[in-house]
């Protein structure tokens, strides 16, 4: 299979990408490298674009005769999207309309869309089933949840079907050192953790410790990105097979505790994490975790890699000498 893989320079595409090409299809990656990386393309051709060009897109899926599109380009980051929203609908919902449009131009029918669980904004019920009111709270969750709308309007009409997969707490990096996460900046909790037990840029920020939670901190649902790949893979499947369009979440079950994370930090590096406790940051969830049996059902997964102690290994496998520190 031939597959654009639209943002394929980033954290999670690339391990798609190597996912793909290690079960035979071939990625092709569209991506404007505004926030990923070149070095991080290497299991099929890179065509630098944007993909809010729809005549680009249009002929990339020609060109390259594509099957199937994952499209993972956005702007990620909660703050930054509160600090500038039109950006974010910009690339993250205007994207989606120029790369539908390209579809339908190609006839390109399957797509699987990264959704997250920031739809749901604060949670009624724990764990959180697809049934959950989708109500977010911030403007990156915004929208994430009306290209799903956009998905639902749009394949209601025949030719295209979709899996919008909502994952969790993405971590961790290839088992085999090769690739991982590289954002700039980073926000994420566990390359900040394990940053800070290398002792790079200060202590870390841990924000909030007077939540309603069994330690205070808040609680997460981490899911290693090779199994995020494994889900992509079932969930691209499924539609080829003849599965109607669905939306799915990508978790564990198992809550984390941001202090929990930093005990494993410590443990799997042998070093202490240096941290302030800071005030709650903007936007955050007390406890986002997912119920796992849709995704059970639907794509036969399991995830293998996700315990915190494996996520955190394969993190600071990948990192450690590319920050110059020793493992031991
Ligand atoms: N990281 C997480 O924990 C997490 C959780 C839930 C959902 N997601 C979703 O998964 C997807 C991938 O996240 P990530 O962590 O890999 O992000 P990332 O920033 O590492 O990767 C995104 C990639 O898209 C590219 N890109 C951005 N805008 C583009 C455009 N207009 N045209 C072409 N390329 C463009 C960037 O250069 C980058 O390579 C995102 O859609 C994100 O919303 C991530
Ligand atoms: O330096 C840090 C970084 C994070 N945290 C805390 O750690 C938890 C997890 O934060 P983070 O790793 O930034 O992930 P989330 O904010 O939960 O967001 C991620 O997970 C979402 C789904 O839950 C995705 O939609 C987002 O794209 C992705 O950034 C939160 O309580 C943060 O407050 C800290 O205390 N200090």
């Amino acid at each position: 299979m031939r597959v654009l893989v639209v943002g394929g320079a980033g954290y999670i595409g690339s391990h798609i990408c190597k996912a793909l090409a290690e079960r035979g299809d071939t990625p092709i990656v569209l991506d404007n490298l505004s926030r990923g990386h070149r070095h991080a393309v290497q299991w099929g051709p890179l065509v630098e674009q944007d993909v809010r060009d729809v005549g680009v897109v249009s002929e990339a899926l020609t060109e390259h005769d594509i099957d199937a599109v994952m499209h993972f380009a956005a702007n990620i980051e909660v703050g930054e999207g509160q600090r500038e929203p039109l950006a974010f609908w910009d690339n993250n919902v205007a994207g989606v309309v120029s790369l539908l449009n390209a579809m339908e131009r190609s006839n390109v029918r399957h797509l699987v869309f990264s959704s997250t669980c920031a739809v749901y904004g604060e949670p009624q019920t724990l764990p959180i089933t697809e049934d959950e009111p989708r109500t977010p709270v911030n403007v990156y969750g915004q929208t994430k949840h009306v290209v799903e709308l956009m998905l639902e309007d749009v394949s209601r009409l025949g030719a295209l079907k979709y899996a919008a997969l909502r994952y969790f707490n993405a971590a961790g990096a290839s088992p085999d050192g090769e690739i991982g996460e590289e954002h700039d900046p980073e926000t994420h909790l566990v390359p900040n953790a394990l940053k800070a037990a290398a002792g790079l840029g200060g202590p870390m920020h841990l924000f909030g410790d007077d939540y309603d939670t069994p330690d205070g901190t808040c609680v997460r649902d981490f899911i290693h990105v090779m199994d995020l790949a494994q889900a992509h893979l079932r969930a691209l499947d499924r539609l080829r097979e003849g599965s109607a369009s669905f939306a799915c979440n990508l978790g564990t079950g198992t809550g984390i505790s941001v202090k929990e994370i930093l005990d494993a930090v410590e443990s799997v590096t042998g070093r202490p994490v240096p941290h302030t406790i800071s005030p709650r940051r903007a936007g955050d969830a007390a406890q986002l975790v997912s119920d796992t049996r849709l995704a059970r059902d639907l794509l036969d997964f399991t995830p293998a890699y996700s315990d915190a102690r494996t996520i955190i290994e394969h993190a600071w496998a990948f990192h450690a000498p590319r920050w110059g520190v020793s493992r031991d």
